[in-house]
C-alpha cells in the first residue's frame, strides 16, 4: 500500500467478510465502463467535480493506468465514501481531489477553479485555506498538546491570533475533547488522537475534508465514535466530507458510496 502521507509530502514540496466480500467480488468481475454521476442532492452546484479524470503514472518504460475515467461530484455537507480493494485506486483519485496531484486528462473543479489547469503554487494557496486532511496514522505532532496541535492548523492557515482560543476550543469540545485538551497523543487513545486530528484539520474552517482511511488503525467501537463525530461536523461545520475505507460497516453513515474496482467506479 502506498502511503498517501508519503506521496503528499512529495506533491507539497511547496496533507470485509463473509457474504459482502463475496458479493464486492462477484462486482469486482464485472467493471462497468463509468456510471452515472450522482444525483444533484441540494438547490447548490457541486463544491467539487471530477469530469473524465485519468492517471497514468511512467514506471520505467512502462505507463501504468491507475484511473481510467472518473466522474464525480461532491456537494456541500455531504458525506461520501469510496470503496474498493487495495490498489484499486482510491488514495490517486484523493491526491488529485485535493489539489496534490493533477491529472493526465480530464478536469477537476474546486468551487468552480480548474485544478486540473493551475500549477502546484497556486493549488497550495486554496488548499491551506480551504481544504483539511485526515490520515490513517493521524499525524499529529507528538510533542505538542491536543490544543497546541489545532492551533498549528490555524497558525499554517494565516487565521488572526486574537481567533485562536475560541476556535480550538470550540473545535475540539465538538469533537469532544474538552477535557483532553493539554494531553499529548502518547496520553491519548487512538481514537482520541483521531478526533484531535479531526480537529484539527476543521479548525481553520474548510470546505472540504479528505480523510484517507481514518478509522484503519481503531477498533469498531472507536471507528463508530469516529464516524458519529464525523456526521456531526458535516452538519455543524457546514463541511463536505470524502473519505476511503475497506470497512463494510460504517456505509451506512454515507450519503454516497462510491465503489471503484481498478480504476473505475461500479455500480453498489
Ligand atoms: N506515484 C506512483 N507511481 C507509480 N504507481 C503508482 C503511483 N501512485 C500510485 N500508483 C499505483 O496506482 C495503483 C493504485 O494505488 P492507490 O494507492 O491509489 O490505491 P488504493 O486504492 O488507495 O489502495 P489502498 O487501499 O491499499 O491504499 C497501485 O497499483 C499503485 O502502485
Amino acid at each position: 500500500m502506498l502511503s498517501w502521507l508519503g506521496r503528499r509530502s512529495a506533491a507539497e514540496k511547496s496533507g470485509e467478510q463473509g457474504e459482502d466480500l463475496a458479493k464486492s467480488l462477484e462486482k469486482a468481475k464485472k467493471p462497468e465502463a463509468a456510471i452515472a454521476v450522482q444525483e444533484r442532492p441540494s438547490a447548490d452546484g457541486p463544491l467539487l467535480s471530477v469530469r473524465n479524470v485519468e492517471r497514468s503514472f511512467d514506471v520505467g518504460s512502462q505507463k501504468i493506468r491507475v484511473l481510467k475515467g472518473i466522474n464525480l461530484n461532491l456537494y456541500p455537507s455531504q458525506l461520501v465514501m469510496l470503496r474498493g480493494r487495495s490498489g484499486s485506486g482510491k488514495t490517486t483519485l484523493m491526491n488529485l481531489m485535493g489539489g496534490l496531484d493533477t491529472p493526465t486528462k480530464g478536469e477537476i473543479f474546486f468551487k468552480d477553479r480548474p485544478f486540473h489547469k493551475w500549477d502546484d503554487d497556486k493549488r497550495t494557496v486554496v488548499r491551506r485555506k480551504d481544504i483539511g486532511f485526515i490520515f490513517q496514522a493521524f499525524a499529529l505532532m507528538p510533542l505538542l498538546s491536543a490544543y497546541e496541535n489545532v492551533e498549528l492548523s490555524l497558525r499554517m492557515a494565516n487565521i488572526p491570533r486574537s481567533q485562536w482560543k475560541e476556535r480550538i476550543t470550540s473545535c475540539l469540545d465538538l469533537v469532544g475533547l474538552s477535557k483532553r485538551m493539554h494531553h499529548r497523543p502518547f496520553e491519548l487513545s487512538g481514537g482520541e488522537q483521531q478526533r484531535v486530528a479531526i480537529a484539527k484539520a476543521i479548525a481553520h474552517k474548510p470546505s472540504l475534508i479528505l480523510a484517507d482511511e481514518p478509522t484503519a488503525e481503531l477498533d469498531s467501537q472507536m471507528t463508530a465514535q469516529i464516524m458519529q463525530v464525523f456526521k456531526e461536523v458535516v452538519a455543524a461545520e457546514n463541511i463536505s466530507l470524502c473519505m476511503t475505507t475497506h470497512d463494510p460497516t460504517i456505509m451506512e453513515v454515507a450519503d454516497h458510496v462510491y465503489e471503484m474496482v481498478d480504476g473505475v467506479f461500479v455500480a453498489n
